[in-house]
């Protein structure tokens, strides 16, 4: 082999990627809640359920549950007359007279036979109306609060372990509650039309009554049986899906799209997605002989005891315990009762399916409940002349060391703060602790003398205006980007002040809607802006809400110089009025500052002005000497 053709197939020979890497839902709260729970107490687990739902309906819409009741309580009236009126029907049409007056005898049965089935038909439809009414209003309540809880629990709990992941079981509980509603009404409907068939039954004959509920158990367990192996595969697939569905949008969203294909990842993208589906499928097939095994053995046994029932009947009618007609009254009435227990069953067990679903939404909103700030009523009122922090120590869970580990630092109004430092220092740590975001471990954050643990954090970011590093680019109109967070007026002339502030008229003013624009490229109509213009926005974003405390995190890595210079001209002007603190790793732009902390993991190891640090030998002059020794 020549050397040229190794070359080639070094080339061509492109390495398969590696798995990606399994997760598991694992750690103190992952506790499969079925693990340890006997078939008794999933079966108690419905009732309970179907009263959560009842709940939770008559706080959506007290009129269409008082319809679905009335609905029900038609159902249940309707298959009683019907089977009665059926057995009245049956003597003279089963007799021996003319056939003109055998039909003349049974009319006004089978006219009440006739009203009695309309009748139900009615009160399922109504139903199903009622339930529509509920439904949807129901699912927005559920979602909304879902959502709620995650955007207002302290930031921290985001860095818990598994927190992401139950996230997500819980969403599932959302998914569950478009068809709770749905599934109780039709367990309550074939429960109430079952009663009335048993009772039915039971004047006509008692000893079919128990057969007949024999017959149908076996496939209630069974049911139950398979929700909770669903359940299982359910709750092993919670971290996979979970991931899954965060490479879907990463691969998917044109944002990324430019990295994605010049990168050549499509392929690899594609390869680990398809990898966990293809887990999460594994474990469903894995499942499937056990379900496949209960279905089998739960009709074995309810075929049985049918065979059984149908035997009794057929014995009672050919030795004359029972007349024919009520024989015939019988077969409807088991028919009935066949028909609802089946009911009852399926629906009975998917009710049992929600439970189960909705107890892990449930355990995740009084977790996210736990977790919301709870740090006392102390408003911050402004202006907010001095901020300090005292010895202040912070450490993200599941971390060895600390992100700042005992810092002190006043910042007052009027003040312009620089922080730099390596990467992973703790600069944007250290942000996130004064403007109360996170609360130190140790030591205190104090806004005009009020300790941030003890302050309403609402009260704290009114007064607050932060450019992180990573920041959004919401899917809005432009005017909405830059006011999001606080719509102060309704007239224009602060938004395009703002936007003037960073230099962004003559741009916006070229969008084909000005303000109006959706800056969406994804959907009809939107547009897009470039890396610098978004970030642009963002920055104008937080000149606009005119913050007490304004925090810009590297906030001109993607702007030209002119763009620069002109943010750093309007930090510079309205600096007066407010206290201002810039994080960069560009070191010349530090000159603004009145002073400058130099971070080391999580210290600060130097500080002073501009000047004083470029000739102290430390390490913003070694930092500022290699960012110019190109
Ligand atoms: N949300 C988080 N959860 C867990 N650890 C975090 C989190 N954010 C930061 N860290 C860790 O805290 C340390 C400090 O991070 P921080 O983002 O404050 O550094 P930085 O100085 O701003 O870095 P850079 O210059 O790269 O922006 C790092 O070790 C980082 O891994």
């Amino acid at each position: 082999m020549t050397s040229t053709d190794t070359e080639k197939q070094q080339l061509t020979a492109v390495p398969s990627p590696p798995p990606p890497a399994e997760f598991s839902y694992s750690g103190q709260y992952a506790v499969n809640p079925l693990a340890e729970v006997s078939f008794r107490k999933m079966c108690g687990q419905i009732p309970k359920v179907l009263h959560r739902i009842a709940r939770l309906s008559w706080q959506t819409d007290r009129r269409a549950v008082r319809l679905l009741i009335g609905c029900q309580a038609l159902t249940g009236l309707s298959a009683a007359v019907l089977l009665t009126a059926t057995a009245r029907a049956m003597k003279p049409i089963l007799g021996t007279d003319a056939v003109a007056e055998r039909l003349r005898d049974a009319l006004p049965a089978l006219l009440l036979v006739a009203v009695a089935a309309a009748l139900a038909r009615a009160a399922g439809a109504t139903a199903t109306y009622a339930e529509r009414r509920i439904t949807p209003r129901l699912t927005t309540e559920t979602d909304t609060a879902l959502v709620e809880a995650v955007c207002r629990v302290e930031a921290a709990a985001y860095s818990e372990p598994g927190f992401a992941d139950r996230q997500e079981a819980a969403e599932m509980g959302v998914l569950r509650t478009q068809v709770m509603v749905t599934d109780a009404q039709r367990l309550m409907s074939a429960l109430i039309r079952m009663i009335t068939a048993g009772g039915v039954l039971s004047v006509l004959n008692p000893a079919m009554l128990p057969l007949l509920l024999l017959a149908v158990l076996p496939a209630g367990i069974g049911a139950v049986l398979a929700a909770r192996v669903d359940y299982e595969i359910h709750y092993a697939n919670v971290s996979d899906r979970n991931v899954r569905g965060m490479m879907r949008w990463w691969s998917t969203t044109p944002k990324y799209g430019d990295e994605v294909r010049a990168n050549g990842m499509t392929d690899y993208l594609l390869f680990w997605y398809r990898s966990l589906s293809e887990r999460c499928d594994r474990r469903t097939l894995a499942a499937a002989p056990r379900t496949l095994r209960i279905a089998l053995l739960s009709s074995l046994a309810g075929g049985v005891f049918l065979v059984l029932t149908w035997a009794v009947l057929a014995w009672l009618a050919v030795t004359g315990r029972i007349g024919i007609a009520i024989a015939a009254t019988a077969v409807l009435a088991v028919q009935t009762m066949l028909t609802s227990l089946s009911q009852v069953v399926v629906n009975g067990a998917a009710v049992f399916h929600t439970s189960l679903y909705l107890g892990d939404m449930q355990a995740f909103l009084d977790a996210a409940a736990e977790r919301a700030p709870k740090r006392g009523k102390r408003a911050v009122t402004g202006p907010v002349d001095e901020i300090r922090l005292d010895e202040v120590v912070y450490q993200y869970p599941g971390k060895k060391t600390p992100a700042v580990a005992g810092v002190s630092l006043t910042l007052r109004r009027g003040q312009i703060l620089a922080i730099v430092g390596t990467n992973g220092s703790g600069k944007s740590t250290l942000t996130r602790l004064l403007t109360g975001i996170n609360l130190p471990d140790k030591g205190k954050v104090t806004w005009n003398g009020a300790d941030l643990a003890e302050v309403d954090p609402a009260t704290v970011w009114r007064h607050t205006g932060l450019v992180p590093q990573i920041f959004a680019q919401w899917p809005l109109r432009v005017r909405e980007n830059v006011t999001l967070g606080q719509p102060r007026t309704v007239d224009d002339g602060p938004v395009w002040e703002a936007v003037d502030a960073v230099g962004m008229r003559e741009a916006v003013e070229e969008l084909p809607d000005r303000l109006d624009t959706l800056l969406a490229r994804e959907l009809f109509g939107g547009a897009e802006l470039s890396g610098g213009q978004w970030q642009r926005l963002a920055c104008s974003r937080a000149l606009y809400r005119r913050p007490s405390l304004l925090i810009l995190d590297e906030p001109t890595s993607q702007m030209d110089p002119r763009g620069e210079h002109g943010i750093f001209e309007r930090i510079k002007a309205i600096a007066g009025d407010r206290i201002t603190v810039v994080v960069t790793h560009r070191l010349e732009n530090t000159r603004i500052a009145d002073h400058i902390v130099v971070m080391e993991h999580g210290r600060i190891t130097e500080q002073g002005r501009y000047e004083d640090l470029v000739h102290a030998g430390g390490t913003f002059a070694e930092l500022l000497e290699l960012s110019q020794d190109r």
